[in-house]
């Protein structure tokens, strides 16, 4: 890295983001069915016990283990039958059966339950090759949950099967975190914000802001539309200034760097407290860490890779703590690399890469920043480590798929 220009290590800039950072949003009470995505406050205890009572696991017969032996049984059936819902009322005496279904409340006088396809029966009869294991094709009261126990501890966020859990257990309301608001704001005089436009030579298409709000949706944030700011000081710090009121947190993109029209960085180093500039990282090496009127910024780089490659390894694991869910740290999976690659020591990179067919991973063939179709070629990131290394097909590498950083990918 050239002299005079103090690189910040990308853990550095990670643990001074999870050591400044803390959980912003208050609690709010939400039916449990509209949860999915939110993130609990408190922990949630369980209600009622799954099951709630021994049932029966299959359709079949039920009885009692201890009237029964070895050889064929064949034991008189009691008239009427236990449903799921429709529990039998009354008792099995030993050596007599009952109908059951899958799901019914064992009677009093069954604890086991042999599968219709293994009987036969003439409608008074049930007949069965004995011996037959005590309680099988039964399960218990609290086998999955049991009342008063915790199913889930503060700061998880709810996925459709928690939202199942919960309901099982008679949990209808849960105590989350207020959705995190996060502003999205796009600067630069060649930004035209509506590709239905037609664009000047000069004009570029805003490909950040969208990009940047739909991230902040899959992450279950709410996002908050900042627009797009030209390359001047006193609209980027009114845009700034509106975001803090309206937002928890604000993601700029552009005019991160030390250019002529590198407002974003100037304002911030200026008037926000920044605590972090340039990172060592590629791509998105001037990436702004600061504070604006006490709300979080993180002055993204203008390059859409750049920009999306900050967002996915800074933002999200800084914004996650921030709505109160902990800081995350990306699950990543070691794959040979299907590719050929040599690097200097004193950064890290992250390079958009894909999966072929036997699993390697295979990068795209270009580095280049501004290349948005790579982005979308992509099913995830291979990151390289901050020293050097030479890599050949076939090396150990760190291949983070787009669903680790919390995003759906096409593939
Ligand atoms: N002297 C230096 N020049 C540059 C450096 C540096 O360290 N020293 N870093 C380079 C790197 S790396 C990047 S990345 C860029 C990032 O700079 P900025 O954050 O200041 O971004 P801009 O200059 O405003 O824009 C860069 C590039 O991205 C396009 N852009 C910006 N916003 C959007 C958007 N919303 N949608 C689509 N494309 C966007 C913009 O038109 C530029 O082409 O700086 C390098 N230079
Ligand atoms: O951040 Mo820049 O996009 O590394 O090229």
């Amino acid at each position: 890295m050239p002299q005079g220009v103090a690189w910040v290590p990308v853990d550095e800039a990670l643990a001074l983001l999870r050591a400044r950072l803390h959980a912003v949003t208050v609690p709010e009470d939400v039916p449990t069915a509209g949860a999915q995505g939110r993130i609990l406050a408190a922990p949630v205890t369980a209600r009622r016990s799954n099951p709630p009572r021994p049932n029966s696991a299959v359709d079949g017969y039920g009885f009692a283990h201890a009237a029964t032996g070895d050889g064929v049984q064949r034991l008189p059936l009691v008239p009427g039958r236990a449903a799921a819902g429709q529990p039998f009322d009354g008792e099995v005496p030993p050596g007599q059966a009952l109908r059951i279904l899958t799901g019914a409340i064992l009677p009093d006088g069954i604890d086991t339950v042999v599968l219709e396809e293994d009987c036969a029966t003439d409608g008074q009869v049930v007949a069965f090759d004995g011996p037959v294991k005590r309680g099988i094709n039964t399960r218990k009261a609290g086998e999955d949950v049991t009342e008063g126990a915790t199913i889930l501890p503060a700061g998880r966020r709810l996925t459709p099967a928690d939202l199942a859990l919960l309901s099982a257990v008679g949990v209808a309301r849960v105590a989350v975190h207020r959705r995190l608001r996060v502003g999205v704001l796009s600067t630069g005089d060649e930004l035209l914000p509506d590709p239905a436009r037609d664009a000047a030579p000069h004009q570029i298409f805003d490909a950040n802001r969208p990009m940047l709000l739909a991230l902040i949706a899959a992450w279950g944030f709410e996002p908050v539309d900042l627009g797009h700011a030209p390359d001047d000081a006193d609209v980027i710090a009114a845009r700034l200034d509106h975001g803090a009121r309206h937002a928890d947190a604000i993601l700029t993109s552009g005019g991160a760097s030390a250019g002529d029209e590198d407002h974003v960085s100037r304002l911030l180093r200026e008037r926000g407290t920044l605590s972090s500039w340039r990172i060592a990282v590629k791509p998105g090496r001037p990436l702004a860490l600061a504070l604006w009127g006490g709300v979080p910024v993180f002055g993204l780089p203008g390059n859409p890779v750049a920009a999306l490659t900050c967002a996915l390894v800074f933002a999200r694991p800084a914004l996650s703590l921030l709505a109160g869910a902990g800081w995350l740290d990306p699950q990543g999976f070691t794959v040979p690399a299907a590719f050929t690659k040599k690097k200097k020591a004193g950064r890290r990179e992250f390079l958009r890469a894909r999966l072929t067919e036997d699993g390697a991973a295979e990068v795209f063939a270009s580095e280049g920043s501004g290349r948005i179709s790579g982005l979308s070629w992509a099913t995830g990131l291979v990151e390289l480590p901050d020293e050097a290394c030479a890599i050949a097909p076939g090396d150990p590498v760190r291949y983070i798929p787009y669903a680790s950083f919390g995003i759906m990918s096409a593939g």
